[in-house]
């Protein structure tokens, strides 16, 4: 057979293996830097320095997406970025995320999976659902948020915030620091076994022994950027339907299975439909319709989601709000990976701000006081009754929130900002960013639960407080987040009086890209009250 790089070896005089590695080599090459200027035909600014393969990955690892305010200065308000081989579309304007999250929401509906959604465990969690599974899904989810079922939740919470306010006791009566985010990280983990599964397990007094919560932590030890699922989807995106095919995801499979059995068999111990649902997987059971298991589906690790079941289960999604037990499973194990870490960041930093600003404590303990003995106990209405309390709650999450970026994949070609977006194309919102822009938010870095005072509502720029998302896809658990953030930061401080350990640093450095996490922890001491 004709073989042209041998007959080119032939002219030359080289070995034959030598035209195949130079063209392989340049093969490789012009694949790797296919991408490098997409942005520059689009007419669009774009972050500089982009590597074959490697896009702007370096720069965004180095800087992080808390350095978004510099690209932000340096590039306008809409820009591209590559991470890899996968161009990104930065959104840095309020206007526009509202145009995005909101206007043109059918064109944006969905999110990027990445390698999240290749754990088959995991495959039908809302964040990762598209389009009308997303909608029915959503459906039931919200129903589970609201303020209704959230007042039903507030004694369990309760009897999670005395035992995280006890954990406190023992360093003050040893005289020592503690860490806040590890402290935080029992109680909502604590909050979501108990409002999401009826089962109390007690991390604030136990440290987490609980097998769940050890295969749950095991979950989060997944979530790195050296991940290899995570690279390769990232690195060489066609990777990820063979990823997907052989159901090798970013979490550990491991503890995935663990926690998807472990809720399985809590499922058939509750499998009886409860008229007035007390707890979140109580509401999806009642929720579940058995037709809409996959009868392919022999169990949840061997899932085959054909096209035919795909169509079938839109179908009889129209309008209805119910549930397949791999959705009641994934979305199970989605509580713990979206509620734990992001809500006990927001309460780590709240305690952090509160340390450093005694006034701004004193103020707070003086309304929760004032209220509590206006209302007589911490029931719903009196946590929401608490303006001061809300504000330092707002203040914390703009200046740490706890996810730093979002995202949109675009499904219908739709212009943004000037510029076409294709079909497939994925838009960042830069969370963190917009957050710290002095255009939106004067001198950013100042803790000031006042800017969100009724009386200076006008000032604030819509759209500019994303901590939650933005639109019908931002996060289905704020109500809960709150929630519980407020009555486990009211329990403690009607015990306590938190203050800086001599360690500790005002300005803690934070994980820069994905959630402000502190590196080094948050070091604090408590002060008796009474
Ligand atoms: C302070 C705590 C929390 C913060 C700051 C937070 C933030 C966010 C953000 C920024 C998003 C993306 C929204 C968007 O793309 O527009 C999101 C989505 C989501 N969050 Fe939260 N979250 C918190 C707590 C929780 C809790 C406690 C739960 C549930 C137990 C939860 C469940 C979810 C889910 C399921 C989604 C995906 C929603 C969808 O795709 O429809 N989050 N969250």
């Amino acid at each position: 057979m004709f073989n042209p790089l041998a007959l080119v070896a032939n002219l030359f005089g080289l070995p034959t293996w030598l035209p195949t590695i130079v063209a392989l080599a340049v093969f490789l090459y012009w694949y790797g830097a296919r991408k490098l200027d997409f942005f520059k035909k689009r007419g669009a600014p774009y972050v500089e320095g982009a590597l074959p393969f490697a896009g702007n990955f370096l720069n965004v690892v180095r800087h992080g997406f808390t350095d978004d305010l510099q690209r932000i200065n340096k590039y306008g308000r809409m820009f591209g970025e590559l991470h890899g081989s996968v161009p990104i579309w930065v959104i840095a304007d309020p206007e526009l995320v509202r145009e995005v999250g909101i206007k043109e929401f059918s064109s944006f509906t969905n999110r990027r999976k990445a390698g999240f959604a290749f754990n088959p465990e995991f495959k039908k969690a809302l964040h990762l659902v598209e389009d009308s599974e997303w909608k029915g899904i959503r459906n039931v989810m919200t129903h589970g948020f609201s303020s209704a079922k959230m007042k039903r939740m507030v004694p369990l919470i309760q009897h999670c915030a005395d035992e995280f306010a006890d954990s406190f006791q023992q360093y003050l009566d040893q005289n020592k620091e503690f860490e806040a985010k590890e402290l935080c990280g029992n109680f909502t983990m604590d909050v979501i076994a108990t409002t999401q599964f009826g089962i109390e397990v007690s991390s604030s007094k136990e440290a987490g022994n609980h097998d769940l919560i050890k295969h749950v932590k095991l979950l989060f030890a997944s979530l790195s950027i050296k991940n290899p699922v995570i690279m390769l989807t990232l690195f060489i995106p066609s990777t990820a339907s063979l990823l997907e095919r052989f159901g090798i995801g970013v979490f550990n499979s491991r503890a995935m299975s663990f926690i998807s059995n472990y809720i399985n068999r809590l499922c058939q111990l509750r499998s009886q439909k409860t008229e007035k649902p007390v707890n979140f997987l109580e509401l999806m059971l009642s929720a579940y319709d058995e037709d809409l298991d996959d009868p392919k589906d022999t169990s949840i690790s061997v899932i085959d989601d054909t096209t035919e079941y795909i169509n079938k289960v839109k179908d009889w999604r129209d309008g209805k709000k119910t549930l397949s037990m791999h959705e009641i499973i994934s979305n199970s194990i989605l509580f713990f990976i979206a509620g734990y870490d992001t809500t006990s960041t927001a309460m780590c930093w709240m305690f952090h701000e509160l340390a450093h600003n005694p006034d701004i404590q004193e103020n707070l303990y003086q309304e929760i006081e004032e209220t509590i003995a206006q209302y007589g106990s911490l029931t719903y209405d009196a946590v929401a009754s608490m303006k001061y309390l809300d504000q330092v709650f707002c203040e914390t999450t703009r200046m740490y929130p706890p996810a730093q970026r979002t995202d949109r994949i675009c499904t219908e070609d739709c212009k943004i900002g000037g510029h076409l977006i294709r079909k497939g194309e994925i838009l960042n919102i830069p969370i963190y960013g917009i957050h710290m822009n002095p255009d939106y938010w004067p001198e950013p870095e100042e803790f000031r639960p006042e800017r969100f005072a009724k009386e200076n509502a006008g000032d604030i720029v819509p759209y500019s407080y994303l901590a939650f998302g933005v639109g019908p896809r931002g996060c289905v658990g704020q109500r809960l987040a709150v929630l519980e953030s407020k009555i486990g930061v009211v329990t403690a401080l009607r015990r306590f009086r938190f203050v800086p350990s001599e360690n500790a640093e005002r300005h803690p450095k934070f994980n820069t890209l994905g959630t402000c996490s502190a590196i080094n922890g948050i070091h604090l001491r408590v002060e008796s009250r009474s």
